[in-house]
């Protein structure tokens, strides 16, 4: 359960005693109870971080300091994302209302300066023009640069039937792993619905059995009669792409019916410059391709979303339009995400794959948090054993070098320990 990297990563801080941690997307390809244990192991620890993330709950969790960094200009805000996201809204409206006020000053200021004009007035309108290069320099207002956030929405066809997919004692696994024994799952019309579970557990299968793309050892995995169509964003869809053809012809291919202008449209919302149009995919970043994936689902319409770890690799402004888009979707969704700032905007229902059974949640992320208790324990559980076997670590230049001797045996001993118990303990009583 716990990722070895993770495991590993923490073992390295430990016998490194630094005095910073860089941290760079540490969250990335962890599943949600890895991701807690290392927010937990990193709260306890006393050395600065400089973290770069754009996991929104997992900054929510660590930070006391936001670096923002746009156009060349960085500005730092107090707090965590959460308190950051807020301030910089309320930062944006002042700044804009001062800018307002300070341009319609610079203009009064003009048309006085051009009424006074020469003559008796002259020494008015000097000290005037005074006042006008110091409101115009010195004291200029910058006008806060706020990026177009594009918009997009999944196109619609029509509206499903009441049921969409039930999932009746599933019975699925790989050679000798089983992930699946007699789940079962009744998925219905305008539900959001989120997958989650440690890596491996089986979610993506699970989407793969509702696609049809696999077949089930035993039972039924059957989707509703009525019109119910369809689109699927595989994990990692970005990298499926056809690395010769260009960014409009990818775009295009999927489209069964849009007008080229519109496809335009949509990929210029979407940040595709007209002059990235014939440009090859094979040339295109990482962020580029994942935009370019969603633009290809776009254009499909559906009345069933079902998302494979939507969020990875998007930034975080593309991140809340997905989540705006999902939200204005009236049809179904289904999506496995490790991204909880993600399950927390858009879900109405978790399903939790554990104990190869589907256990139901029916309610939002925070009501999943709440009746899991034993989540909840284990947590605790985790808490209380950082604290024990994992004493807080000191920047190494703050410490005497008998201190450093005894701290260094001490953790290599408590770390040797918690690791062989997260690894054998924790494992085998959930998932073997
Ligand atoms: N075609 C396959 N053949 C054999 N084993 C497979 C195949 N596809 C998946 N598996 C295995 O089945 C298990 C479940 O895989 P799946 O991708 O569904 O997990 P997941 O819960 O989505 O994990 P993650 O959170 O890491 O994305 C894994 O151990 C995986 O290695």
């Amino acid at each position: 359960m716990y990722s070895g990297s993770a495991v590993d990563h923490c073992n390295m801080f430990y016998l490194q005693e630094p005095d910073l941690l860089l941290l760079d997307e540490p969250t990335n390809h962890l599943d949600l109870d890895t991701i807690e244990w290392l927010e937990d192991y990193l709260n306890q620890q006393d050395v600065p971080m400089v973290i770069i993330s754009h996991d929104r709950a997992f900054l929510d969790q660590l930070c006391t300091k936001i670096v923002e960094t746009d156009m060349g200009v960085s500005r730092t805000y107090d707090g965590n994302y959460s308190e950051y996201f807020i301030a910089r809204a309320a930062w944006i409206e002042t700044q804009n209302a001062a800018w307002e006020k300070q341009q319609k000053e610079i203009e009064q200021t003009k048309d006085l300066i051009q009424r006074l004009g020469a003559g008796a007035n002259s020494g008015r309108a000097s000290s005037a023009e005074k006042k006008l290069e110091k409101l115009q320099e010195e004291d200029l207002i910058e006008r806060p640069f706020q990026r177009k956030q594009m918009k997009i929405r999944f196109p619609e066809r029509g509206r499903s039937g009441r049921f969409v997919a039930t999932i009746k004692n599933l019975e699925f696994g790989f050679e000798d792993k089983v992930l699946f024994n007699r789940a079962n799952l009744t998925i219905e019309r305008g539900e959001k619905i989120a997958i989650i579970g440690p890596n491996g557990c089986g979610k993506s299968t699970l989407l793969k059995l509702i696609m049809g793309l696999q077949k089930p050892i035993a039972g039924e995995v059957e989707i509703g009669e009525h019109n119910v169509l369809p689109n699927y964003f595989e994990q990692n869809q970005a990298e499926a792409l056809d690395l010769n053809k260009t960014v409009l012809e990818t775009v295009e291919e999927a489209a069964e019916d849009w007008r080229l202008d519109d496809i335009k449209g949509l990929l210029g919302r979407c940040n595709f410059k007209s002059d990235m149009l014939d440009r090859k995919v094979s040339l295109l970043s990482g962020g580029e391709k994942a935009r370019l994936a969603f633009c290809k689902f776009m254009v499909k319409p559906s009345t069933l979303l079902v998302l494979d770890e939507p969020t990875n690799h998007l930034d975080i402004p593309s991140k809340e339009m997905l989540e705006e888009a999902i939200t204005e979707y009236k049809g179904t969704v289904i999506t496995v995400s490790h991204d909880r700032y993600f399950i927390k905007q858009i879900v109405n229902r978790v399903v939790e794959v554990k104990d190869r059974k589907l256990q139901n949640y029916a309610g939002d992320y925070n009501y999943y948090l709440e009746k899991n208790l034993d989540a909840r324990e284990r947590e605790l559980e985790r808490e209380a054993e950082i604290e024990e076997k994992a004493p807080k670590v000191k920047a190494k230049s703050k410490m005497s070098k008998a201190e450093k001797e005894a701290r260094k045996k001490q953790k290599m001993q408590a770390f040797q320990q918690a690791k062989a118990k997260s690894k054998g303990t924790k494992n085998a009583k959930r998932w073997n």
